[in-house]
């Protein structure tokens, strides 16, 4: 008998919007990969461009901001990667500060709860790298998984794939 799934309990921490920026929603073939530069310890890792929310935010608001802020690139959003209920981390009681932050989110690092949309570039503003990040590449999807991710990511990451593999992803 397999033990019982006990729910994700409540985190402690901020929550992070971020974006995995296909080369087209429609028919992709290739994400925006980010690899941190800081702190110490995860640089060189992969992520997905984001940030945390600030306190009277709407979350999608926060990702264009982020987006903007940190790869200067503008994007039009395509479905929402949704966490299994097994996954997925509760938002937190109603508060005026966090407008928005209504629906269950993923495990980050640093008890942080992450929600990810899926996006492509809107052709005004190309992504460029930034100071967050030490490189930015458009990767091949069949290559994803080579690369050193976030570890809190690797559930994302098999989520984002199996949507693409759906082709429900506009
Ligand atoms: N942007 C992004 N953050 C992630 C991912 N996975 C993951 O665990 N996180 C975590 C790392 C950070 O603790 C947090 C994102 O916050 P952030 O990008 O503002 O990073 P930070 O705390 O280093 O930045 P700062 O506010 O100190 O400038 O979420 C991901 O794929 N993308």
């Amino acid at each position: 008998m397999s033990a019982p799934v006990r729910p994700v309990p409540p985190s402690s921490g901020r929550l992070v919007v971020a974006a995995a920026i296909l080369d087209s929603l429609a028919r992709p073939t290739a994400m925006l990969c980010a690899a941190r530069s800081y702190p110490p310890q995860h640089a060189g890792q992969y992520e997905l461009p984001g940030g945390k929310v600030e306190n009277g935010e709407e979350p999608v608001t926060a990702l264009a901001r982020e987006l903007a802020e940190e790869i200067g690139a503008s994007v039009r959003l395509g479905a929402e990667v949704v966490p299994p209920a097994a996954l997925a981390v509760p938002p937190p009681p109603t508060r005026r500060e966090q407008p928005g932050d209504d629906a269950p989110a993923w495990a980050a690092m640093n008890e942080h709860r992450m929600r990810v949309w899926l996006a492509e570039p809107d052709g005004d503003r190309p992504p460029r790298c930034g100071k967050a990040h030490q490189s930015l590449d458009w990767v091949r999807l069949g290559e994803l998984d080579a690369l050193p991710w976030l570890e809190a990511d690797a559930p994302i990451l098999r989520a984002i794939r199996s949507t693409l593999a759906q082709g429900a992803h506009s």
